[in-house]
């Protein structure tokens, strides 16, 4: 299946009110979510990557002792498209913050 092509600046402005956890550009979004322990992250983890598996689009995942670093950016595209706009929000259901 074609994967959708990397957004414009004004298409993601244009998305990001709708994700107010993330921060960054086209080249990558960003958002961090604390747990309260070093497992529970873990968990964390475990929770996205079957999120991601289910969609066949994965996040770039950074593990600082209980806080996870996610970085959701299309490699294929080069930047930002639409299914990490996609991801983003399945992972802001997994954790709204
Ligand atoms: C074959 C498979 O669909 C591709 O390699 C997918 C898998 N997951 C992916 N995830 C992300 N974030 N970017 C990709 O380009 C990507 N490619």
């Amino acid at each position: 299946m074609p994967r959708p092509p990397k957004l414009t600046p004004d298409e993601l402005t244009a998305a990001l009110p709708d994700l107010p956890l993330w921060s960054g550009g086209t080249d990558g979004l960003t958002r961090s979510v604390k747990l309260p322990t070093f497992a529970d992250a873990v968990a964390a983890i475990v929770r996205i990557g079957f999120v991601a598996e289910s969609m066949d689009h994965h996040p770039d995942v950074d593990l600082r002792w209980r806080t996870v670093h996610l970085t959701v950016v299309s490699h294929s595209a080069g930047g930002v498209s639409q299914l990490d706009l996609d991801l983003a929000r399945r992972i802001d259901a997994l954790f709204p913050g």
